[in-house]
């Protein structure tokens, strides 16, 4: 070839390409090269190779043409590096670089042809983002107990992430079937899931709380979130709840206050009151207890229903605990029935107690909506004796002591010392 068919030869060439000469010079370059390195047209010309190669790479890059020229082949650039060239505003950009020995008027020459690597780079980039991003999210699934699957109706598909044959404790490999869901289900939550299932269009929104047994016996929570999918399909999020369950199950047999008053409950009640027992037995200090009951409260669910029967015994319990002192303690001790701790207090004070809250409880509106109510307690009051053998005596005439209170009239106090 000769020097004055190279700059035509060049243009040939679909891609980007130069010619450099051994001592490095670039002898020619295509239009597509002065694009890529952002020189005007033909400015490439005469410059020095190195102006296009960045500079941690250039004692790398002599070395690697000197080798080049001593070896008679074709070949890729630093294959399986990622190479950069530089343009000549300074911006680097990944290439692939193709080197090829050609001779033109007797002159050894190195025909070197470029291509922009940016998008491949970008995409291997993206490609490696989405897998470890992948690979975070299929963790946290994994330690937040959390599977999915998704129902295309149009195609009747089901598909299941990993995780829900694992909290199903299935192999991975089983066919998904949400009839092996509901198959698992606890038989009492079963028609709730078959239910669900059997409307599964029209469930987005719907949440289900359900138990599974799984094939080694073991008995899972599980909370299940109904979902719109793309076009016609649903999707399901499965959690396994079991370890919030357990705890709940646990706070709330460990707990000491009543959920529906705020009051403490009966178990703080036998507690409270031993150790006011112990106190009398050892200090001779003694306690006065209250104990009261509403009054056909039946009448009030049957008349006015079960949630303003509630919001009765919670405004109720409002006002009582308004009535005490630091050193008094309230406590609901199931159903409509209630107990007052007095410390330290003789039966005068009791009874003046005791009044109060009958006489508050008569006074009050219970409202509900538009709906107001009236109630009132029957109370009995009693104290430790020198003949009680345990803390429950006392607790026994103080429900003698509402019983009488009944018996009268209700809405009364009665002493049973
Ligand atoms: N709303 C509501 N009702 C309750 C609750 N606990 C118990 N009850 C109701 O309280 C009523 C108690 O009825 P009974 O034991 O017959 O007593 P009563 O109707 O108050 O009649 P007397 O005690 O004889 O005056 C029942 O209808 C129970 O269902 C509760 O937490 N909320």
């Amino acid at each position: 070839m000769k020097n004055n068919d190279l700059d035509w030869w060049l243009d040939l060439v679909p891609d980007a390409a130069l010619v450099v000469g051994q001592d490095q010079m670039v002898v020619a370059a295509n239009a597509r090269a002065d694009a890529m390195f952002g020189a005007p047209q033909g400015a490439l010309r005469s410059r020095a190779l190195e102006v296009l190669i960045p500079e941690a790479s250039r004692q790398a890059h002599r070395q690697h043409v000197a080798g080049f020229f001593r070896q008679q082949t074709c070949r890729a650039m630093g294959s399986g590096l990622r190479l950069q060239g530089q343009r000549l505003d300074g911006q680097l950009r990944p290439m692939d670089i193709m080197l090829n020995r050609i001779q033109v008027a007797n002159q050894e020459l190195t025909m070197v042809v470029i291509r922009d690597d940016s998008e491949r780079v970008a995409m291997v980039k993206l490609g490696d983002e989405l897998a470890a991003t992948t690979a975070r999210l299929a963790r946290a699934q994994e330690v937040g107990g959390l599977g999915w699957w998704e129902y295309d109706s149009d195609g009747q598909r089901l598909i299941w992430s990993p995780m829900v044959p694992a909290i199903l404790g299935v192999p991975e490999e089983v066919e998904p079937s949400l009839a092996l869901v509901a198959e698992q289900c606890h038989q009492d939550d079963r028609p709730h899931l078959r239910a669900l299932h059997q409307n599964l269009m029209k469930a987005p929104g719907t949440c289900l709380t359900y138990r599974i047994r799984r094939p080694d016996g073991e008995l899972r929570w599980i909370r299940e979130t109904i979902d719109h999918g793309t076009g016609n399909r649903v999707l399901g999020v499965m959690r396994d709840i079991t370890t919030e369950k357990t705890l709940e199950d646990r706070l709330r047999a460990e707990s000491t206050i009543d959920d529906l008053t705020g009051l403490y409950n009966r178990k703080q009640f036998n507690r409270d009151l031993k150790s006011r027992y112990a106190d009398y037995t050892r200090l001779n200090r003694n306690t006065s207890m209250i104990m009261y009951d509403f009054d056909h409260f039946k009448n009030i669910n049957d008349c006015h229903g079960h949630l303003m029967g509630d919001n009765v015994l919670r405004q109720a319990a409002e006002i009582v605990a308004g009535q005490l002192r630091a050193s008094d303690n309230a406590y609901r001790l199931g159903g409509e029935e209630f107990a007052i701790i007095i410390g330290n207090t003789g039966p005068g004070d009791a009874r003046k107690l005791a009044e109060r809250v009958r006489s508050s409880v008569e006074a009050a509106r219970f409202r509900l909506g538009d709906s107001i109510v009236r109630a009132t307690v029957s109370l009995g009051i009693s104290q430790f004796r020198a003949s009680d053998t345990n803390f429950e005596d006392i607790f026994r005439r103080a429900d003698e002591a509402v019983y009488q209170s009944k018996s009268a009239s209700r809405n009364t106090v009665r002493v049973v010392a």
